[in-house]
């Protein structure tokens, strides 16, 4: 048994174990995620983030991300601020702009002087086969049989998959079961999140996310750019969006035009520093 050094962080309540696998070696499997990530007989996280070297010649690091249930995923917004955060603090890195690999391409982080991290989240694709999304075509909404309703979404990739329900209240929403019920949904091959979008005014959205992987959580930067992507998409709301979630708000920010980037900015927080053996 060796030991394994840790940070526990959050972003807005989603919360995170941070590893740096630069500086120490170690291993993952699918059990070992899920044991870890145990709320009652691990440490308790919705992600668990791994910081390894980066892979190409134009990045810094290599950003891994692993969902509570152990499955490894191409994205993850509150994670990719905690990762800049981690970076910086953990002193891996003096640069304030920092270039980060992921499974869905690279994503670049700009820590702030007030601590919050603004990140360019690339560019939204709708297109169905991003997701994937098993429909004939590309549309803006989509209506899909799901527990004995036609649900309307929208549907779009922020590098990882991601369904959106506009509801009227979020507190009244069925996130639980409409959002299992459609995260493993066939026409979803590789899993969704699902958004639960409601609609303030054109600068305010309150939403909801059930994560796939990892069920409800406090809050999902991926899921919030998802929201406001479609919502744009949708006429309504405007270029530059509140989005409260339940464990705080984020900054959204995008055009609309063909290929311009969405932009979150929010914080990032070390709750501890652990050790854990690892085999
Ligand atoms: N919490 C995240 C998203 C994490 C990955 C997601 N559950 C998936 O499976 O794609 C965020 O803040 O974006």
């Amino acid at each position: 048994m060796k030991e394994l050094r840790f940070s526990k962080m959050h972003g807005l309540g989603n919360d995170f174990m941070v590893i740096d696998a630069i500086n120490q070696q170690v291993t993952f499997s699918e059990e070992k995620v899920r044991r870890w990530a145990d709320r009652h007989f691990g440490i308790g996280f919705d992600q668990l983030l791994v910081v390894e070297p980066a892979q190409q010649v134009d990045v810094d690091f290599r950003y891994r991300i692993f969902n509570a249930d152990g499955s490894e995923v191409q994205q993850c917004g509150n994670g990719a601020r905690c990762f800049a955060r981690f970076v910086v603090d953990k002193q891996l890195t003096d640069k304030k702009e920092i270039r980060v690999e992921t499974a869905s391409g690279i994503i670049v982080l700009y820590v702030q002087d007030d601590g919050w991290v603004k990140v360019n989240m690339g560019v939204p694709n709708f297109a169905p086969q991003s997701l994937p999304f098993l429909v004939p075509q590309q549309q803006q909404r989509y209506l899909v049989p799901v527990l004995g309703e036609d649900v309307v979404l929208g549907a779009v990739s922020m590098g990882n998959p991601h369904a959106v329900v506009k509801v009227d209240n979020i507190d009244a929403a069925p996130v639980e079961a409409l959002g299992e019920a459609l995260e493993s949904h066939e026409l979803f091959p590789e899993r969704v999140n699902v958004g639960f979008a409601q609609v303030l005014d054109f600068e305010e959205v309150r939403l909801r996310v059930y994560e796939r992987g990892a069920a409800e959580t406090l809050a999902c930067g991926t899921g919030a750019c998802a929201a406001m992507v479609v919502l744009h998409n949708w006429g309504l709301v405007s270029d530059r969006v509140k989005i409260r979630l339940p464990g705080g708000d984020l900054l959204v920010e995008w055009s609309g035009k063909p290929d311009s980037v969405v932009w979150m900015t929010g914080p990032a927080e070390t709750v501890f520093e652990g050790v854990i053996a690892d085999e």
